[in-house]
């Protein structure tokens, strides 16, 4: 492969996937349209214009390996601006997560990388798999990319970290907004994801090893672990219900200034996480159906569920429930539970 074929084809995610050993050595290189590529590493590719504009913008898939969706559409933006149909006004680094669980079509080879961020790579047993030394080197590539940002100048930061939910959902989009330490929420963000087709909001309460909570809390970016839909095999994914969220990063990256609504509450769903439950036994049980969607709420005291000496139950009216895992590792959270809240405009 040479690079002008890269150039001419634009396959970067394709590459790295099936001849990852062409990035194992840094390589930088310019276009026509002066914007200058950095790849650090298979799926690592950062677009540097030759006037940034101000944003650093951060976008990442891939994390849950068989989260296929936001792959195809961070796929699709490289190629568009490899090839120069796009041309970036910002500096932008594309990140495609975990490579070997996209081979094999899971969340996951051996542990959830989003549990791994903020230094948890290193920490217990340290780095002894592929995704403790991969998120490690995600965090790296951010580390560096705003570091140099900050070299020429840039004033802004974001993280947009996209994902889909294993299970069906009452409100198809959402996003995670991650715990900000009494800083205010920022409503001109959720107007960029409701640009996005994304008109629900979960607040965090606390600080977790995730990704999005990873660029926000060490770097101050507005980041967000975004869920665009449900999770369904590569090519088997209706494009047509993305067209709102290509349409906005596409914005996002290639318009100086992006023009969005003014903040409207009734637009939008806010929840508040009240419950991390999290499995500690072996023997843990949800006590509702497998195919019950996310945000289905359940009445006071309705057993969620159970596991040896311990019952988790409903503790306010609307409680709904969010990412329910039986099978997650012990320690992890199975479940979350939201309740509906308000937030003030800035
Ligand atoms: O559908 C599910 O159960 C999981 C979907 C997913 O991967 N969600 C993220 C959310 C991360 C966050 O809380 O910010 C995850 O569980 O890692
Ligand atoms: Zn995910």
């Amino acid at each position: 492969m040479s690079k002008q074929q890269l150039i001419d084809q634009g396959q970067f995610l394709h590459l790295s996937r099936t001849q990852p050993e062409l990035f194992f050595q840094p390589q930088t290189f310019e276009l026509e349209n002066g914007t200058r590529i950095f790849i650090s590493a298979p799926g690592i590719i950062t677009f540097t214009p030759p006037q940034p504009k101000g944003k650093d913008i951060v976008l990442s898939c891939g994390v849950h390996g068989n989260e296929t969706a936001p792959i195809e559409i961070c796929g699709d933006l490289v190629v568009a601006l490899l090839t120069g149909k796009l041309s970036a006004s910002h500096r932008v680094l594309f990140l495609f997560g975990n490579l070997p669980a996209m081979d094999i079509g899971e969340r996951f080879v051996e542990e959830n990388m989003n549990r791994l961020f903020s230094g948890a790579h290193s920490k217990g047993p340290g780095l002894v798999n592929d995704e403790r030394r991969r998120a490690k080197a995600l965090e790296d590539a951010i580390r560096h990319f705003y570091a140099e940002g900050d070299g020429l100048g840039q004033n802004y930061r974001c993280h947009y970290d996209l994902h889909t939910a294993i299970r069906a959902s009452k409100n198809e989009k959402f996003a995670v907004y991650p715990y900000r330490h009494g800083k205010p929420w920022k409503t001109r963000q959720l107007c960029f994801l409701l640009a996005c087709g994304v008109n629900t909001i979960l607040l965090s309460n606390s600080p977790t090893t995730t990704f999005s909570y990873f660029s926000s809390n060490e770097f101050d970016a507005d980041a967000f672990t975004v869920e665009l839909g449900k999770v369904r095999p590569f090519g088997e994914n209706d494009m047509s219900r993305f067209q709102k969220v290509r349409e906005t990063l596409t914005a996002l990256i290639t318009e100086p200034e992006l023009a969005l609504p003014e903040y409207n509450e009734a637009d939008f769903h806010i929840f508040t996480i009240n419950q991390i439950i999290n499995r500690t036994k072996e023997d843990f049980r949800l006590n509702f159906d497998d195919d019950t969607p996310n945000f289905t709420d359940f009445p006071v005291d309705y057993v969620l569920a159970e596991e040896p000496g311990a019952v988790y139950k409903v503790q306010q009216q609307g409680e709904a429930i969010v990412f329910p895992n039986a099978k997650v590792a012990l320690g992890q959270r199975a479940l979350l539970t939201v309740v509906p809240t308000r937030i003030s405009a800035e």
